[in-house]
């Protein structure tokens, strides 16, 4: 029987299957899924997998097997910087929800996002939330990012939760489709949520476990059925996702604005920092890249280190 995974709390699974019954399902043994993916969560939200009844425990399923997945998207492990923890599995895109105002979302922030999704071969979408408060100062801020992100050729979009303006154009952003959605605290997220499925009680605080006593603390990615059609898969906590084992000279492949330079540096081992003959430097210097995407780079290329050989 194949099913799709709503929830996981660690040892226990929500699991759908396609007929709709939900059921409650738990891993048997362990087994290697993905051999290039060493992670600390076997299972995630979003994977497809093989179930079978238990005899006798209604409502209770085996896991037996797990599809191969499209995509999936990590953050670092608690449990060391060099193990991933599989975030969730098989989207067909990542919505980030950002601010101008109330708070301010960084750019360093969005562009940390962006390159996890590149590297991820996730598309991404950035929507501005709150724009019932953005005056003047913020409108140009606002419209200068978007002339920044849709010139790489990300789609942005600004709504306002408040106002239940630019609902209907997320909503159909969202038909049909898998959609992560992550955004820092404050930005609206769950406001946002509440318009797209409303009635939706969401628990983002505290997730009980499944015998029902005790609470953990930590949060857990989970996953909704759209009543427009498409699921929705909320990521509270999930601050920041993981720039995980890559490698120095491959960040600027994810700044997809740079990778036309990148065959024209004179060193093919080029970081773009300050190396004569660089093209990213030259397209920097030209106003073709945008200076502050470049300080985003070259900060979350601090960020990466060496790997030891
Ligand atoms: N002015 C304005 N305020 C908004 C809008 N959307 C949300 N807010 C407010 O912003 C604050 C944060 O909203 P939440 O929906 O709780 O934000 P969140 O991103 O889910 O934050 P966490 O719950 O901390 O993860 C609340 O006080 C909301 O009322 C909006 O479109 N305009
Ligand atoms: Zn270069």
């Amino acid at each position: 029987m194949q099913a799709l995974i709503y929830k996981s709390t660690g040892s226990w699974y929500v699991a759908k299957t396609a007929e709709g019954e939900t059921l409650q399902a738990r891993m048997k043994g362990v087994f290697k899924i993905d051999e290039d993916i060493t992670s600390t969560n076997p299972i995630a939200v979003g994977d497809e997998v093989t179930l079978a009844r238990e005899d006798g425990e209604a409502g209770n399923a085996m896991i037996t097997g797990i599809a191969a997945r499209r995509n999936y998207i990590v953050r670092s492990s608690p449990h060391g910087k060099h193990k991933k923890h599989i975030i969730a599995a098989n989207l067909d895109q990542a919505v980030l929800v950002c601010t101008v105002k109330e708070p301010r979302t960084s750019q360093g922030f969005i562009d940390r996002f962006l390159v996890t999704a590149a590297a991820y071969h996730i598309p991404a979408v950035l929507v501005f939330n709150k724009k019932d408060v953005y005056r003047a100062k913020e409108m140009e801020k606002f419209e200068h990012w978007k002339a920044v992100y849709e010139s790489i050729g990300y789609k942005v979009m600004l709504v306002s939760a408040e106002k239940k303006d630019g609902i209907d154009e997320l909503k159909a952003l969202m038909q049909d489709k898998t959609t992560l959605m992550s955004g820092h605290s404050g930005v609206g997220k769950s406001s946002l949520i509440n318009e797209i499925m409303p009635g939706k009680e969401l628990k983002t605080k505290a997730v009980s476990n499944w015998s029902g006593k005790g609470l953990h603390t930590t949060t857990f990615a989970e996953m909704f059925d759209l009543p427009f059609g498409g699921r929705l898969i909320d990521t509270p906590g999930v601050r920041e996702f993981g720039i995980v084992d890559m490698e120095k000279t491959e960040l600027s492949h994810y700044f997809l604005e740079m990778q036309p330079y990148l065959t024209q540096c004179q060193f093919n081992n080029c970081l773009h920092l300050n190396e004569p003959g660089c093209a990213v430097q030259q397209a920097v210097n030209d106003g073709d890249i945008d200076v502050d995407r470049f300080v985003s780079y070259a900060s979350i290329l601090e960020t990466i280190e060496e790997k030891q050989y």
